[in-house]
């Protein structure tokens, strides 16, 4: 933390707010939202805020179309195919065409489908995989179920930090999991490198999405991923619980193998054939009823995208997170945090900050009205999510920190 920067007078970091506020060309997006000014809102990365197109969407679901047409909404309203539809609208938010994502099931359920799947593939490809290899910082979910997969296919489990897998990847590796942006300390991962070196290796990645997409370009076609899963509630906004989505390139679309073919992956559902058969295409990686009012929840706030392009959403949330460590670093007193996040392109979304009695601190910070979360063991952690926060809300956050820590 430079000397020059902890000598600016809190008036030049308002003045600096103020310029890139009006300057900022998804200043408007922000109406987009149902906000309260008396709230600073930091953990759109855990779970996004209620775009306000939601509420008059779902009420129409529930009243007329499950309320008056009842059973006729699978087929009149566009139930059944809304899966694969909204997973298209997610589709140019992380750089996939049309086709390959559909959405239904927890993240958790599709890490589970992704990883068993890439093995499976890694194993169509040749004999000797054996191994699936897991981002050892990884959130918690991903490496259980990595360890279930792995039990449930024979492969031994292996885990590695993302800088160590050049040392780890090998002819017995079946399948890479790795986090886009660590939920902790809010690194970055490079994506186009990883995949690079295992496919190198002649295996499969799986890439979980939950932290960068919707904060950063993704680029899935763009880079080869084989395949990647990811949340919706976090910077997609689709509400608590909303579904999760799966990605499948689509040349390997014919090859896929999951396991959870229920009957709603099936080529035709209502023939109620004893058999199964798979869908062509990404219905494929369906499985069973889709969660009709969270699913049409996600598609309405999916609405705040328009006209919104993610290297503009990127570019903000770069100068919005650099515009809050510039102010921590200014207005705290000496001493009281580390920055556990990396500096410039290689964060996500978000600022994390080791600190002594972090989880009071975040509680005393919530109740001024500045919301981030508390991540064991001593990690105060805000998300500054690019479609409604303001770098007045990071310089806000700040004081409000500063004046925490020195009462
Ligand atoms: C990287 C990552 N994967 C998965 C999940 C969650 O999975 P689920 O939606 O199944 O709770 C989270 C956070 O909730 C996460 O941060
Ligand atoms: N996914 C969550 C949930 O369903 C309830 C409460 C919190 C969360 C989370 O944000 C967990 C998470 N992915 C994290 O980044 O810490």
């Amino acid at each position: 933390m430079s000397e020059a920067l902890r000598s600016h007078p809190r008036t030049a970091l308002a003045d600096r707010a103020a310029e890139a506020d009006r300057a900022d060309p998804l200043a408007r997006v922000r109406d987009r939202f149902d906000l309260d000014d008396g709230v600073t809102y930091l953990d759109g990365n855990s779970l996004g805020a209620l775009p306000r197109a939601v509420p008059d969407r779902v009420a129409h679901v529930i009243r007329h179309e499950w309320g008056r047409l009842r059973i006729r909404s699978w087929t009149e309203s566009g139930w059944w195919t809304a899966p694969e539809r909204v997973g298209d609208r997610i589709g140019p938010i992380v750089g996939a065409a049309p086709g390959q994502i559909v959405v239904g099931d927890s993240t958790s359920v599709n890490v589970f489908r992704a990883l068993v799947s890439a093995v499976r593939l890694a194993q169509q490809d040749g004999p000797g995989r054996a191994e699936i290899v897991v981002d050892a910082t990884t959130f918690p979910t991903d490496g259980y179920i990595a360890g279930s997969a792995a039990r449930m296919t024979g492969c031994r489990l292996r885990s590695a930090s993302p800088d160590d897998l050049a040392g780890v990847l090998g002819p017995a590796t079946a399948a890479v999991l790795v986090n886009h942006v660590d939920y902790r300390t809010g690194r970055l991962w490079d994506l186009p490198e990883i995949t690079g070196m295992v496919h190198a290796a002649g295996a499969r990645v799986v890439w979980d999405l939950s932290h960068s997409a919707g904060a950063l370009p993704v680029g899935l076609d763009e880079h080869g991923v084989d395949l990647a899963v990811g949340c919706t509630y976090k910077y997609l906004n689709g509400g608590p619980g909303a579904p999760s989505y799966v990605y499948v390139r689509a040349d390997l679309l014919s090859r896929l193998d999951q396991p959870l073919p229920g009957w709603c992956s099936h080529a035709e559902p209502f023939a109620m054939e004893s058999d199964y058969r798979a869908a062509t295409g990404i219905s494929r990686a369906r499985a069973g009823t889709p969660e009709i009012l969270s699913l049409l929840a996600l598609d309405a706030a999916l609405d705040v995208w328009d006209g919104v392009e993610i290297a503009a959403v990127r570019d903000k949330s770069l100068a919005l997170t650099g515009f809050f460590v510039d102010c921590v670093t200014a207005l705290l007193p000496s001493g009281r945090v580390t920055c556990a996040t990396p500096t410039g392109e290689r964060r996500g979304s978000q600022v994390s900050l080791r600190c002594a009695g972090a989880a009071g601190v975040m509680r005393r910070l919530i109740d001024r009205g500045v919301v981030g979360d508390f991540r064991e063991p001593d990690i105060l952690r805000f998300g500054f999510a690019p479609l409604y926060t303001r770098f007045a809300d990071a310089l806000h956050a700040a004081e409000v920190l500063a004046e925490v820590l020195a009462s």
